[in-house]
């Protein structure tokens, strides 16, 4: 087996489906298991670290709540700071907001406008692309924030929910890397 192969089947082996959660119909990816182990956090870890490297960030957004378990510790290994992005009404400071659909629902989010500036270049880290309306929120949030987008880092991509050319037509050629596509 290749390095790729092993990791993709490491972390593929971690994500545990839950039928009909939140809602009837949703096959919910859980990732809890992969979080329990550390073999396969760190493998994870090191993956999106690599990608912050390649793409040049010099920031990670993380996308409550999930993405907020994945990206701080990419920031950490890629020695980056780490933003989060929230959903509506949870920061103290002056906000950009953006409000999104996602699969089962819609929300929205926000970012301390202060944290972010023209020189950054910032990776957007999340479990899960499914529709893409998260992601492509936070694209804007970033725009508006006056900041670059280096790209998008998602451990799994739902491809039958067609997240995809939604996302790479916000992202303009910046990169959209997911480990997993499922
Ligand atoms: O591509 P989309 O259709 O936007 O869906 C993906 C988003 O949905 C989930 O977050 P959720 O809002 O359920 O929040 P959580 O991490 O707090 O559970 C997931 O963690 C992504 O952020
Ligand atoms: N099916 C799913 N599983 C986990 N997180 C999600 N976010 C949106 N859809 C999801």
């Amino acid at each position: 087996m290749t390095e790729l192969t092993d990791i993709t089947t490491l972390l593929h082996s971690r994500i545990r489906d839950v039928a009909d959660y939140p809602e009837p119909g949703v096959m919910f990816k859980d990732i809890t298991p992969l979080l329990a182990d550390p073999v396969a956090f760190t493998a994870l870890t090191d993956a999106f670290a690599g990608i912050a490297e390649r793409t040049g960030a010099t920031k990670v957004v993380g996308l409550e709540a999930r993405g907020f378990i994945l990206g701080a510790p990419v920031a950490v290994r890629a020695g980056l700071g780490f933003i989060p992005v929230r959903k509506a009404g949870k920061l103290p400071g002056a906000t950009l907001g953006q409000a999104y659909d996602l699969e089962y629902g819609s929300a929205e989010i926000e970012v301390h406008a202060e944290d972010l500036s023209a020189d950054d270049r910032v990776l957007i880290v999340d479990d899960v692309l499914a529709t893409g309306g998260t992601a492509e929120a936070s694209i804007q949030l970033i725009h508006r924030a006056g900041a670059q987008v280096a790209g998008v880092a998602v451990l799994m991509e739902l491809g039958f929910l067609d997240g995809r050319p939604r996302l790479e037509a916000a992202l303009g050629g910046a990169p959209l890397e997911a480990l997993l596509t499922i």
